[in-house]
């Protein structure tokens, strides 16, 4: 569903910060995309979301080349994909109700029609009681399942999350991971980046994607 064929990024003039990167993302697979820092993840996180343009090689996003894409078709491939940035990126004067409802008010759907839906994805994240607070009186590891919770609320085919459990304590990470594991048996494909060993070890059948020298290595 997501392909890069021989793909390679620079910032400006320096050099390949990744390059020759040739893999996939399947329907309903999961993977943990890990490699030291500075390794890349970001980068690569931020190719798959078209933030970045790679400087050569193909990125094939749902069957369409991005080389191609208007910005309007950007927008809408866009939507096929959750994201939870390493910042959170919530808008600090919405409640945290809102700022999960926000992707569905975007899309132009009634309060009557999604309330339900954001009530129950915020009492799976653990955060119901949180509901009409506010991001700037939350804890990082609140922020961080809020993220979350906005990123799928919009039901996505495709989770790309970026140190989802790097706020949290290490049992609230496992109970993430369980979150993220149901998810993909629910249907959807799952990356998660992230430095945490433990986490991964946590599911071991995931593929793990690694980066090193800029280059991707896939263990299956
Ligand atoms: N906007 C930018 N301009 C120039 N260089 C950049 C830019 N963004 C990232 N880089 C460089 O690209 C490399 C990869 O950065 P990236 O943030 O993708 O790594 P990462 O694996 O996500 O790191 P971390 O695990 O520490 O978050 C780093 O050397 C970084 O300095």
């Amino acid at each position: 569903m997501l392909s890069f064929e021989n793909v390679g990024l620079s910032y400006g003039t320096g050099p390949e910060t990744l390059r020759d990167l040739n893999f996939a993302i399947e329907p309903n697979s999961f993977q943990f995309l890990t490699g030291p820092s500075g390794a890349g993840k970001t980068s690569l996180l931020k190719l798959f979301l078209l933030a970045l343009k790679p400087t050569r090689g193909k990125i094939i996003l749902f069957g369409r080349d991005s080389a191609t894409l208007s910005k309007d078709e950007i927008t809408q491939i866009r939507r096929r994909i959750g994201v939870v940035f390493q910042d959170f990126r919530l808008l600090d004067h919405l409640t945290l109700y809102e700022n999960v409802a926000l992707p569905l008010r975007v899309l132009g759907q009634e309060e009557a029609t999604y309330r339900s839906e954001v009530f129950e994805l915020l009492r799976w994240v653990g955060l119901f009681e949180r509901k009409y607070s506010f991001p700037t009186v939350l804890s990082g590891g609140e922020k961080q399942r809020a993220a979350i919770a906005r990123a799928l609320i919009a039901r996505p085919e495709v989770l790309l999350a970026d140190e989802p459990t790097g706020n949290v304590d290490p049992t609230l990470a496992r109970r993430l991971l369980r979150l993220f594991v149901e998810l993909h048996k629910s249907g959807t494909s799952v990356v998660i980046a992230t430095h945490d060993l433990n986490l991964m070890d946590q599911f071991d059948s995931a593929r793990r994607f690694v980066l090193a020298d800029g280059r991707l290595h896939v263990f299956e």
